[in-house]
């Protein structure tokens, strides 16, 4: 059965020495089972106070793109990324030592605290069974340490996405996210707000999981505040980066890489960040109607132009063979990110590969029901129906059950 979760954080700030245990032990939280929950109060990040500056940030996209002293980029969208994407391999490995391995430091066990830590997990574990029942299932192959730790950060991703896209979407401001990014450096600090945050302070203590893939997330929702239409591939490669291209970074230091795999780390980064954008530039065009109908555009207009195509076919929502002949086109692109991720889920840690294949194979599927509804993405929502994903399943399986490669190779 699943549990709608309603988290109200208590008015006591962490920020003011109250930890974890102690929020949880004054029953900040309570259940409510509307359809209208809400993943986040905007109790704290509404109300102001706190830093607001982004000190200590260390490199992201953003800061190359400010700082360029002509204020001219010099690089494209996909050169800054893979930087960042060097970056964090560099970071495992350096946390590491020389081994690839990714290993599990158990819990750090705190006296009379270690109940409640696991009652949080449990709750991101419904959190995740409810809004992504699939993926959930696929999590259940994973060691018990690694799948906690996933649902920890989905909850974490799924709450930063609530805040924009969520009931109280229009209450969000710039300086709402900027709080949001406050409490996630509370979070690695090891000062959660709350429960679920608990949680993934206790992952991120855990894992070498590095803070800046999650500050770029919320920087992709500072954009979905500000921008509607995207000029061209590189803006739109830039926005997938933040919103889930991240996620992938995010993902593999839990998802570990398998001992026997001769990848590089960053070949594996690599195809983890392919995985997101693959996501989400599918997200993008199964939902090309209902995005337009909240005013929002995200098909590079220079290649809508060049196919004929302007925002004012896709609000009248026509399937002409011109609109067929560009998703054509943009389903390609998708496949062409997911054919790169491929490479790198071999590399993964074997009981980990299993939820990555799924995720991947399910998700690729959306790309062939647009194509079955003849690009009909205006007014029919594309879905993979459950007797397909159970066809799907044993592939991914069988998938998952295939070793790293031998040999070295990998390289971007
Ligand atoms: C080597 C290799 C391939 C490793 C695997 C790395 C890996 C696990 C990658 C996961 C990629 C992934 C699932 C990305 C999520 C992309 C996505 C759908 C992002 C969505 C953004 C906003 O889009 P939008 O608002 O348009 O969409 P909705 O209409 O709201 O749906 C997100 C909603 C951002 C928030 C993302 C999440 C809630 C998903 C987080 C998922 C995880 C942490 C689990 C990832 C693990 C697996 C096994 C898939
Ligand atoms: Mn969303």
């Amino acid at each position: 059965m699943s549990v709608a979760l309603l988290w109200v954080v208590s008015p006591c700030d962490v920020s003011n020495g109250t930890s974890f245990m102690e929020s949880v032990r004054e029953g900040n939280r309570f259940f409510d089972s509307s359809r209208h929950r809400n993943l986040v109060s905007n109790e704290r990040i509404n109300r102001g106070g706190g830093k607001q500056t982004n000190n200590g940030r260390k490199f992201s996209v953003r800061s190359a793109i400010l700082a360029t002293p002509s204020g001219e980029r010099t690089m494209t969208s996909e050169q800054m990324v893979y930087d960042v994407v060097l970056r964090q391999a560099a970071l495992v490995k350096r946390q590491l030592g020389s081994t690839n391995e990714l290993e599990v430091k158990p819990d750090i066990p705190i006296p009379g605290n270690l109940g409640s830590l696991s009652e949080a997990y449990d709750r991101c574990g419904e959190v995740c069974a409810e809004y992504a029942k699939t993926f959930n299932l696929g999590t259940m192959l994973m060691t018990p340490e690694r799948r906690r730790a996933i649902w920890a950060i989905y909850v974490w991703c799924r709450r930063t996405d609530e805040l924009v896209d969520g009931p109280n979407a229009s209450y969000i401001t710039p300086a709402a996210l900027d709080r949001w990014e406050n409490r996630l450096e509370d979070v690695f600090n090891g000062r959660p707000f709350d429960m679920l945050d608990g949680a993934l302070s206790d992952t991120v203590s855990n894992f070498p999981v590095d803070i800046q893939p999650f500050r770029d997330m919320i920087e992709g929702m500072r954009m979905d505040l500000r921008k509607s239409r995207y000029k061209n591939f590189d803006e739109l490669y830039l926005y997938c980066y933040y919103v889930a291209g991240t996620v992938g970074l995010m993902s593999v230091p839990i998802m570990g890489i398998a001992p026997e795999s001769k990848a590089t780390t960053e070949s594996v980064y690599n195809a983890a960040l392919a995985l997101g954008i693959a996501n989400q530039l599918t997200n993008i065009l199964r939902d090309v109607g209902e995005d337009a109908r909240r005013g929002r555009v995200y098909l590079p207009q220079d290649e809508l132009a060049q196919a004929g195509l302007s925002d004012e076919d896709i609000f009248a929502g026509r399937v002409t063979d011109k609109w067929r002949i560009f998703m054509k086109k943009q389903i390609h692109r998708a496949r062409k990110f997911f054919g790169e991720a491929e490479k790198g889920v071999t590399e993964l840690s074997s009981a980990s590969r299993f939820p990555v294949w799924a995720s991947l194979v399910l998700y690729r599927k959306i790309l062939d029901e647009i194509e079955a509804n003849d690009y009909n993405n205006f007014t029919k929502r594309a879905y993979v129906s459950k007797s397909k994903k159970l066809i799907a399943l044993p592939i991914a399986y069988a998938k998952s059950l295939v070793p790293p490669t031998k040999t070295v190779s990998l390289q971007r």
